[in-house]
């Protein structure tokens, strides 16, 4: 089997909006329940993103940038219904629909491990890399992510000999697609095919199969099934498994609040899979038995203190042949988890450095490190055919930095969303940042 021994797992992280809010729009996601109608700080927020990715970036990482959306979202406040000038859809938005208007708000793109599910070219059947826009049908405020999210794609991944992009999966509920929350890549070497590792919350067409109570399952086994088709992957390269419901009904909401994998490596807690003993030994069989798994036993970490601390959604990265960890600082605060990470570090994992980092402003609304970042394993020649704008540099972060310092506020609370001076400003920021990162006129209100 052929391998490129250059290929890499780049990170592209979403770019937090300049409309960033706790709106509390996410039922079964703790932390955004619990923040609701406090006061946010996009400013802070992008430039504490930024930092991550510069940060990877100096580590000798593939770093990239993903554009936010345009919010307010004008044109599906008018689909339903609100009428006039831009400043009357948002004020009658806010008298009359507050709710409505917040999720046309959301700056939620940020969180860009929900916006695809990305195949590497080793994997799929035409050689190369697959792209599915998440189709986020469980919350409002995220369905309306996925056409911008399927252009920007485009626009940063825009060379059809390399990169294949599909239209989202059918906005229902049947066909509920979280995107790479839920989708894991195992592999020895990047450039060499893989297992790709789908996990699902539920099945939508067979009730008699467990599913949560309490919250809601967002991501059907029916959804993974047809990423895999549609992506034409070969049987053999998939895994699948069901989250346990009793953990989504926990708070955790998407897998990767409770696992996370690298190349041979799954991190994950105790209860996060149904029927877990057997989900690792396909994996393992999968992995022709070359697999190492660090189950973390609930007697050591509770569910409840990983979903707090977001200990699982950290980044599993290979640095100079080691296994570095990513980690918000929720982990160092939590006497639990961090005398479980310093353990594995300072014992013979294969975890052997833990970079923290300060993520406040997302993690706030239930996004931790992973949340933010997409990976794409790309070949040499798939990193050239990559839009070189979006790479992230020390000059691109200069200038990004100073676009954040130029067009961000630095507090926003529910009353603000109304304000046509934000939409104004969120405008100025993306019309310039659209040239900064090459993109071409991938928002609405450049189409018009
Ligand atoms: N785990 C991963 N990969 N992503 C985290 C997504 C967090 C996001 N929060 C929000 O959308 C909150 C927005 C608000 O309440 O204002 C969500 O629940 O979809």
């Amino acid at each position: 089997m052929k391998t490129d021994i250059n290929a890499v797992e780049a990170n592209f992280d979403g770019l937090v909006g300049p409309t960033h809010n706790y709106a509390g729009l996410s039922f079964g996601n703790v932390a955004s329940q619990s923040h609701s109608a406090q006061a946010s700080n996009p400013k802070q927020a992008a430039l504490q993103g930024l930092a991550k990715m510069k940060a990877l970036h100096d580590a000798g990482l593939t770093q990239g940038v993903l554009a936010p959306q345009e919010r307010p979202d004008l044109n599906t406040l008018r689909r339903l219904g609100f009428t006039g000038s831009d400043a009357n859809v948002l004020q009658t938005a806010s008298q009359q629909a507050s709710k409505v208007l917040a999720a046309c708000c959301s700056a939620s793109s940020m969180w860009t491990a929900n916006a695809a599910t990305v195949s590497p070219s080793a994997d799929t059947a035409d050689g190369k890399v697959h792209f599915t826009p998440a189709n986020l049908t469980n919350k409002f405020h995220r369905s309306i992510e996925h056409e911008v999210t399927g252009r920007i794609l485009k626009a940063t991944f825009n060379d059809e000999r390399h990169f294949a992009h599909h239209q989202a999966l059918p906005s229902v509920e049947h066909f509920g697609d979280e995107g790479a929350a839920n989708h894991t890549r195992f592999c020895h070497e990047y450039g060499q095919a893989g297992i790709e590792f789908f996990v699902y919350g539920r099945y939508a067409f067979d009730s008699s199969k467990p599913a949560p109570v309490r919250y809601p399952a967002r991501h059907t086994y029916e959804a993974s099934e047809a990423i895999a088709r549609l992506h034409g992957l070969q049987a053999k390269g998939v895994v699948y498994a069901q989250q346990n419901p009793d953990v989504i009904d926990k708070g955790v909401f998407h897998n990767d609040v409770i696992a996370v994998g690298n190349r041979d490596l799954m991190f994950c807690h105790q209860e996060a899979f149904l029927n877990q003993p057997d989900v690792l030994k396909q994996l393992a069989g999968a992995m022709n038995n070359q697999f190492n798994v660090i189950e973390v036993p609930s007697a050591r970490v509770s569910v409840e203190d990983a979903v707090k601390s977001y200990l699982f959604n950290s980044q599993l990265l290979s640095i100079n042949g080691k296994t570095v960890i990513v980690i918000p600082e929720e982990c160092q605060k939590n006497p639990a988890v961090w005398d479980y990470l310093t353990e594995l570090r300072d014992g013979d994992s294969p975890i052997s450095e833990l970079k923290v980092f300060d993520l406040k402003q997302s993690m706030s609304n239930g996004g931790g490190p992973a949340c933010l970042r997409l990976r794409v394993v790309l070949n040499e020649q798939e990193q050239a055919a990559c839009n070189p704008n979006t790479l992230m540099s020390d000059a691109l972060y200069t200038r990004l930095t100073q676009w954040v310092d130029q067009h961000y506020r630095d507090r926003i609370i529910d009353a603000d969303l109304a304000d046509p001076q934000l939409l104004l400003e969120s405008r100025s920021a993306l019309d310039e940042l659209t040239q900064i990162l090459n993109l071409g006129s991938v928002y609405p209100f450049q189409q018009v």
